[in-house]
């Protein structure tokens, strides 16, 4: 427990000393392109404005597509309204700069209802943030489809509400009203600088504390979260500090957030990656072991019926297929003396010799009980049968002692070949042949190599 608890506390020391060299860091990079800024004022702050909408929107696509794989979590759908809800709100912000791509034009630019548009998005996001935060403790809960239902219309009429007030407050409406900057002196005026913004810097430390506290950092995808809540209490902060809505502090809040922004992007990137390579993981496990034997790992009879007919199609004189089934001998009677389970031993032992004892591209595989077979494409049958009796000898060559126990006694086994020179025959009647030579094998003492004639 205490090993645990020091464990989240060094987390959050770092998270912290991480966000204090990163903000200390691009202040100072901020200080010195600060220069620059007025010169290209008229385009920086709609041009970073479009960026973050972009963002916002791409995160909300695939929050949402996240939550639609599975369709419980629904923590996913807050932050995916949260993203949302600001890209539409960014969309209005753009509304008040009607001359940014033109910076020699006359449009006005409307500071206050950027503002409104500021304002309402840092209070829709913050609620949301704190929203999911809470909902992510239900995950494990299984919650009904009447309370999803409550959740998720919850959700929608929370942002939709927002999106109405803040088109209310902007002067697109003229019912109500809300003074934050002067149009006319641009100063930001004392309802923004001591109500509103110390509202939005509560909420958002708020939703930092919420998600530090639930969250507990657990995943590259939280720390992002929380770093963005920070970096919002900083961008305010740096506000609180500016009384006029054109100086550094309004650019300096846009590249933070935009910042951080990129951030969540590349902790949800880094997400796809890895559930990538997990189900590729995945993938090729269960492929495996869909064309493999469970117990000895070889090839399955399915997959080397499969392999045998594909050789097959291409087979001719010049390039023949040798098949090569086995058959342990007298393998009943170490199950009878020694067990099953050491039977099996002794057939992983075989196993791995066959596989050890062929190229990479020949199949090795069990098709039976105690029967194995390999098929050795481009191999005439005379290089098949020293392949063959390669593998007896060395086979009746181990005992006890030299497998460490693995095989209880000597054991050998009988092999019969076949090779296809044309793709007449088909894969069954190639293991048939095969079959009959080893059954000859059997029938003339066991322990031996026969190729059907
Ligand atoms: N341990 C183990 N035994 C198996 C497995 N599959 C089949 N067997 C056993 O393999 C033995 C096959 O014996 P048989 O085919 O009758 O003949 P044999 O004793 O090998 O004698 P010959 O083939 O005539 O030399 C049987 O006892 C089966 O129970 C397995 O997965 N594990």
């Amino acid at each position: 427990m205490i090993l645990i608890n020091r464990h989240m506390g060094n987390r959050y020391v770092s998270f912290f000393f991480a966000c204090l060299v990163f903000f200390g860091l691009f202040h100072a990079f901020y200080s010195k392109i600060a220069v620059f800024v007025p010169a290209l004022s008229p385009f920086l702050f709609p041009t970073l404005t479009i960026f973050l909408l972009v963002f916002h929107l791409f995160i909300a696509f695939f929050m949402a597509m996240k939550y639609w794989c599975d369709k419980d979590r629904v923590f996913l759908l807050a932050i995916a309204f949260a993203f949302a809800g600001s890209a539409i709100l960014l969309a209005g912000t753009m509304s008040n700069f009607p001359g940014w791509l033109n910076p020699y034009g006359t449009h006005r630019i409307n500071y206050n209802d950027a503002m409104i548009f500021f304002m309402m998005r840092n209070i829709m996001m913050a609620c949301l943030f704190i929203l999911a935060t809470v909902l992510f403790t239900l995950r494990h809960y299984p919650l009904t489809r009447l309370m999803y239902k409550f959740i998720i219309c919850g959700i929608f009429i929370f942002t939709a509400t927002m999106i109405t007030l803040t088109w209310l407050w902007s002067s697109h409406s003229s019912l109500l009203s809300l003074d934050l900057v002067n149009n006319e002196s641009r100063q930001m005026t004392v309802l923004w600088s001591q109500v509103v913004n110390i509202i939005l810097i509560v909420l958002w430390i708020t939703a930092l504390i919420t998600m530090l506290a639930i969250t507990r950092l657990r995943n590259l995808f939280w720390v992002s979260g929380s770093f963005l809540c920070v970096c919002y209490v900083i961008t305010l902060a740096t506000l609180l500090s500016s009384d006029h809505v054109e100086g550094f502090a309004w650019y300096h809040s846009r590249l933070f957030e935009t910042t951080a922004t990129l951030l969540i992007i590349f902790a949800l990137l880094h997400d796809v990656f890895s559930l990538y390579r997990v189900s590729h993981l995945k993938y090729q496990q269960s492929y495996q072991n869909s064309i493999r034997d469970a117990l000895t790992r070889l090839y399955n009879r399915s997959y080397f019926y499969e392999s045998l007919s594909h050789s097959l199609s291409t087979t001719s004189a010049s390039k023949p297929v040798s098949v090569i089934v086995s058959d342990l001998d007298r393998f009943k009677r170490i199950n009878d003396t020694y067990g099953h389970l050491q039977g099996d031993k002794v057939l992983q032992f075989v196993a791995n010799l066959l596989m050890d004892s062929v190229r990479p591209q020949d199949i090795a595989a069990r098709i039976g009980g105690e029967e194995f077979v390999l098929l050795l494409p481009n191999t005439p049958s005379e290089a098949a049968k020293q392949v063959a009796e390669r593998i007896r000898l060395t086979l009746s060559s181990f005992d006890r002692d030299t497998t460490h126990g693995e095989l209880p006694e000597p054991i050998t086994i009988s092999m019969g070949i076949y090779t296809a020179q044309s793709p007449t025959v088909t894969a069954e009647e190639c293991v048939e042949r095969a079959d009959k030579a080893m059954y000859e094998a059997k029938a003339t003492g066991r322990n031996r190599v026969v190729v059907f004639k």
